[in-house]
């Protein structure tokens, strides 16, 4: 796993763990092995660590880390590096990342070749650099830097690398050969000095108001996620607090962050991100399917989703010619691709000379022949079967036989597309902005629309999906995507079933029909583009969105118009119904044969809907949950909500065939009992206990440390009881599904981090959910 060779005076400690040189148990204990005999030599004058083929270590095993830690821990080999008397030289080519740049970090000198890159993206995987980066860092590069790349994850170039100090020197040509000229150079030198641990932090005078900045960045920003605030509190400790201390409290605050649900689903997704490319369908797979290749491409439709996808065709180098029905409307697109082009530039998207280059290959025209040699076309014009199947005739007969011919339609059936060549039209639907969002796919939505006309209020259904950690609520998505757009679309799936929509219409295709959306769209009120919708816009186009009193009368008229009355409904149900009706959605899709594993639909939802990572994805979170559980609670909408919900067999054979949770991700194991107790003492204190177990294939088994800190779901006749790290707050949510209790617990955040030592003293109210948290349901007992 390390591979230890001595060139002249020179040790080289190549770490050899394919594909990424993660720093396994084997390899940690190679690199404290390879120093330990280097150290002794006596012909050895200088230690180089590299890695051996692709890259220099890209961090730790992540699939260790829902291991039982094993010997010897990373920071014990970087205290025997940096504690070297022979210098230490780290030669760094590919990704330098996580555990990869903290081993780095260790050494006196860096050294990479110009093509590298480094940096800390443990805060993707719902962790911080546990193994002194947050404490080492700040003392190389001073704080912004440190804050920034520890709390974003981004990768630095090695340019920008040098720029900010952390590499000494960038080599061209043989790394080794360069590294060991270098460590020669630096034999004799003073190493005190290069040792990170006794220098100060440069610029902490300013460290209060630098870190209370970044605090609040990291909450408007990453709103529910846990791990980028302990990042910023770990790295304020590198100036508030001795070394050795400021270690301590890293590895204390890496400890409760591992064990925490979140690093769990960020971790999941890290891995099932990677399965989903692995695909396989009845009639092939990753491994049998050959790429089509697509020199050039053509898009119909010059609108907002026409102008995104030529703008996501363009960012990747492909020549694409676009095609609008006159003139007006082709010189409005060529402007909107041109603003996106120059806005992707501004926010470092897409190079300068990409942009440039897009507008050598972007060829505007009027004219269908046009097309005829082409080898990719997305239509995207506006959602009407009769246009579309019109559109698919003309390009049947222009286009080249080998032409794909494809439909950014997200709901008409593709086989309707009359054409001569039915193996080659497909639906491609992107998500918009289609030049952002990484999802090229079809999926179904959820209808949220149903709780507003029950009573709900669309802001505040936005805002609990936002708290949620979706970048944007249902309604404001609905706006962005055009009110106009979903009404096109139910006129069109009406008229496919033969029938029209009216004022009255409450059941479409037999589910429950709303048409809200409908009296918007009357009223010219078609989302963002209007600058009215469900919100009202700055601008026509605009972005910034406020809650619009006209919105909100024009869905009350429509509730008194069909005699609903308005009733309250609590955010816990908000969340519910859209979550489980999501994953009621993915089950069908499962199911149907449509994708294979849950990691197919979970990575849908994360790239298409920018779904809260640390989460998982719904099928993930329904893991979580149990299934038993969500299908419980599908069956009650289904029960009170008819139609809305749809019953599916296979999670009722999963729900009813499983007493805990049973889950489907395979990288991190299955889960084969979980169990949660929380008791009240004698003494007046209520405990949490909770204890998973996993497969025996993987032999692994964790329970919650004496204290919890983080996240913890309790399920039994209450519907949730979770233990939740709000940004600032901790606080506890108990909810009947009817209504809820929220207990902020202050006290968490001044050292009494232990859930014994906290009292819920809420009188009768809370008693009474205590009871019923001690009743005989299942995995709750006292
Ligand atoms: C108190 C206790 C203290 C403990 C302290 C520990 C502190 C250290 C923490 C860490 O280091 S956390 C890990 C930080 N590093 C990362 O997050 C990097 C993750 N990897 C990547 O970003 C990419 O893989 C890459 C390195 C940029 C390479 O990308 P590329 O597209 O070339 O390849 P991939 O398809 O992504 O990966 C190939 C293959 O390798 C697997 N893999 C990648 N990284 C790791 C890893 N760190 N651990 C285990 N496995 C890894 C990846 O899953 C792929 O394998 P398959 O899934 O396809 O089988």
């Amino acid at each position: 796993m390390v591979d230890y060779s001595v060139k002249g005076q020179v040790a080289l400690l190549e770490v050899n763990n394919p594909p990424v040189n993660a720093l396994s148990t084997a390899v940690r204990t190679g690199l404290r092995d390879g120093i330990a005999k280097a150290s002794k030599d006596p012909k050895v004058k200088a230690i180089i660590i590299c890695g051996k083929g692709q890259t220099f270590p890209a961090g730790a095993d992540i699939r260790e880390f829902g291991q039982p830690p094993r010997a010897p821990w990373l920071i014990e080999v970087g205290d025997s590096i940096e504690a070297s008397l022979k210098p230490v030289v780290a030669a760094i080519h590919g990704t330098c990342l996580g555990g990869g740049l903290e081993v780095s970090l260790f050494c006196h000198y860096r050294i990479a070749v110009k093509s590298a890159r480094v940096g800390f993206p443990e805060v993707n995987l719902g962790l911080l650099p546990g193994a002194a980066g947050t404490q080492r860092l700040p003392r190389l590069v001073g704080l912004p830097v440190a804050l920034d790349m520890i709390t974003s994850g981004r990768h630095v170039t090695a340019l920008d690398a040098k720029k900010y100090g952390i590499l000494d020197e960038l080599v061209a040509g043989d790394l080794i050969n360069a590294a060991i000229k270098y460590a020669m150079s630096v034999v004799g030198k003073p190493l005190m000095e290069r040792r990170l641990r006794y220098k100060q932090v440069p610029g902490a005078d300013k460290a209060r108001e630098v870190c209370e900045a970044a605090m609040a960045q990291v909450k408007r920003k990453y709103k529910g996620y846990e791990a980028p605030v302990e990042c910023v509190r770990a790295v304020r400790a590198s100036v508030d607090l001795p070394y050795a201390d400021g270690i301590r409290m890293e590895s204390e605050l890496f400890k409760q962050l591992n064990a925490s649900g979140q690093a769990r689903a960020q971790q999941y997704a890290f891995f099932a991100e990677r399965t989903v490319s692995r695909w396989s369908m009845p009639n092939g797979s990753y491994r049998t399917a050959k790429a089509l290749p697509v020199k050039t491409t053509a898009v119909l439709g010059a609108g907002t989703m026409g102008t995104g996808i030529a703008v996501c065709l363009l960012s990747a180098g492909l020549p694409v010619i676009l095609l609008e029905q006159n003139e007006k409307l082709l010189q409005n697109g060529l402007r909107t691709i041109k603003a996106l082009m120059e806005g992707s530039v501004k926010l470092g998207k897409v190079p300068m000379e990409v942009a440039q280059k897009a507008t050598t290959l972007l060829k505007p025209t009027l004219n269908y022949e046009d097309l005829k040699d082409v080898d990719l076309v997305i239509e995207a014009v506006f959602e009407n079967l009769k246009l579309k199947r019109e559109v698919f005739g003309k390009l049947d007969k222009i286009c080249k036989p080998s032409a794909l011919l494809c439909s950014n339609t997200s709901t008409l059936d593709i086989d309707l597309a009359a054409t001569s060549r039915p193996d080659k039209v497909a639906g491609m639907h992107f998500f918009a902005p289609a030049y952002h969002m990484r999802l090229l796919e079809n999926i179904y939505g959820t209808k949220t629309s149903f709780m507003v006309e029950e009573g709900a209020n669309p802001y505040e259904i936005d805002q609990i999906m936002e708290d949620l950690g979706m970048p944007m609520g249902p309604f404001k998505v609905r706006d962005l995507s055009g009110i106009d757009i979903g009404w096109r679309i139910t006129q069109e799936v009406a008229k496919s079933l033969g029938t029209t929509i009216t004022k009255e219409t409450k059941y479409l295709g037999g589910e429950r029909y709303c048409g809200i959306g409908d009296d918007l769209y009357e009223k010219g009120r078609h989302g963002r583009k209007t600058g009215l919708g469900f919100y009202k816009y700055e601008k026509k186009g605009g972005k910034i969105s406020t809650p619009d009193p006209d919105a909100l009368d024009i869905i009350e008229a429509y509730r008194q118009r069909r005699g609903i009355v308005k009733c309250k409904i609590s955010s816990q149900e908000v969340i519910e119904r859209q979550m489980y009706s999501s994953i009621n959605e993915g089950f069908k899709i499962l199911e149907e044969g449509i994708c294979t594993r849950p990691e197919d639909i979970d990575i849908s939802w994360l790239y298409g809907f920018t779904f809260p990572k640390y989460l998982g994805g719904p099928m993930f979170y329904a893991s979580r949950i149990g299934l038993q559980k969500v299908y419980e609670r599908i069956c009650y909408y289904h029960e009170n909500f008819p139609l809305k919900q749809r019953d599916c067999k296979d999670l009722r054979r999963r729900g009813s065939s499983t007493s805990g949770v049973y889950t489907m991700y395979p990288a991190l194991g299955v889960v084969i009992n979980s169990y949660c107790d929380m008791t009240t003492d004698g003494g007046g204190w209520t405990w949490v206990f909770w204890e998973v177990a996993v497969d025996a294939a993987t032999r692994c088994c964790w329970r919650s440390p004496p204290f919890f800190y983080g996240y913890v779901e309790v399920y039994g006749y209450v519907e949730v009881c979770r233990l939740c790290r709000g940004n600032d707050n901790l606080h506890l949510l108990l909810s009947n599904g009817e209504s809820e209790m929220r207990f902020d617990m202050e006290d968490f955040n001044n050292n009494t981090r232990y859930l014994q030592y906290t009292t819920f003293t809420v009188g009768n109210e809370t008693s009474r959910y205590l009871a019923t948290l001690s009743g005989p349901s299942g995995n709750v007992g006292t």
